[in-house]
């Protein structure tokens, strides 16, 4: 039985497997319509959530699954032992798939769940969406080692984005002024670092230099420079606007992308005027839509995978 939280548990090859057997059922969708047939799984929410919650419902329903969705404040993890809890879900389904504020709480899932347990996003790791960019990523350029130069805060896509492209052979390219707290340290980014397939920018690089980086690389990325949880959060607002002061540098514009091929990726929600302005994520809403629904294709692969073992269907 294998969770999904950092991609490190996993090889290359199963990762491509995964992809590949994702892409399969995407363009054949009737004949997988039942391969789930009988199968359950459990989606539960600490933080908001569209793309999450829709492809991994809707998912399991065109796979012939059943999915129960259930928010955390309705649920009685908050009041009870946590252990325990956990695996009376087990009883009752396949497969867990979780989205909780902290890495703790995740962990405390796989620690105890005699299911596989899926992370749905938490504030360190965000390993479906790496899936979908990676597979977006692919049917786009054909291959998987591609290459990536991410702009914007150092956070859970960001981590997850960096594992997949690196293992996968790739080039990671980051630029990443600010921080967002996580469940991870610097040995992480030695780590990834140590793969010669991970290179931290400056964060005073020039315009010039950091162009040249635009035209070599496959896609330019960015997320919110202000995770969800603290979106609208009032406690938090000081801290927001001195982050978006720091970051409006960083923001991706027309004059970034001017003179090249290269993609826009976006995981979602958009926050056009911060990360991204108005008429660059227009000129890209597309890719990026794109990238949003393989959310979907993604996880069908990886719960197909999950749930029954196998990868060769
Ligand atoms: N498509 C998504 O699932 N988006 C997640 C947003 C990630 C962002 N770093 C956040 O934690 O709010």
């Amino acid at each position: 039985m294998k969770h999904v939280n950092s991609f490190a548990d996993y090889t290359a090859d199963e990762l491509k497997g995964i992809l590949l057997l994702a892409e399969k059922i995407k363009q054949n969708q009737q004949a997988f319509s039942h391969l789930l047939d009988g199968k359950k799984l459990y989606t539960l929410f600490e933080k908001t959530s569209n793309r999450t919650y829709l492809s991994f419902n809707i998912g399991m329903e065109e796979l012939g699954g059943k999915s129960y969705n259930q928010l955390w404040k309705d649920s009685n993890f908050t009041i009870g032992d946590l252990p325990s809890e956990v695996k009376y879900v087990g009883r009752n389904v396949d497969c867990i798939m979780g989205r909780f504020k902290k890495s703790e709480t995740t962990h405390g899932f796989m620690d105890a769940s005699i299911v596989p347990v899926i992370n749905g996003c938490d504030n360190t790791f965000h390993p479906t969406q790496a899936l979908a960019d990676m597979l977006t990523l692919y049917e786009k350029t054909g291959h998987f080692d591609v290459k990536v130069l991410y702009i914007g805060a150092k956070n859970n896509t960001y981590n997850s984005l960096s594992e997949i492209v690196t293992m996968l052979g790739g080039k990671m390219y980051g630029l990443t002024p600010f921080s967002q707290v996580m469940g991870v340290g610097d040995e992480f980014y030695e780590g990834l670092k140590a793969t010669g397939h991970y290179e931290e920018l400056p964060d005073n690089i020039s315009k010039e230099d950091l162009k040249k980086v635009v035209a070599e690389v496959d896609c330019v990325y960015t997320d919110t420079w202000v995770d969800m949880e603290f979106f609208t959060n009032p406690d938090y607002a000081e801290k927001k606007n001195k982050i978006i002061g720091m970051m409006m540098p960083y923001q991706i514009d027309a004059d970034l992308m001017a003179g090249t091929d290269t993609m826009v990726f976006h995981d979602m929600p958009i926050h056009p005027g911060y990360e991204i302005t108005q008429d660059v994520m227009e000129q890209h809403l597309e890719t990026i839509l794109d990238e949003a629904e393989n959310r979907r294709h993604a996880e069908k692969g990886l719960l197909v995978y999950l749930i029954t073992g196998k990868l060769d269907w």
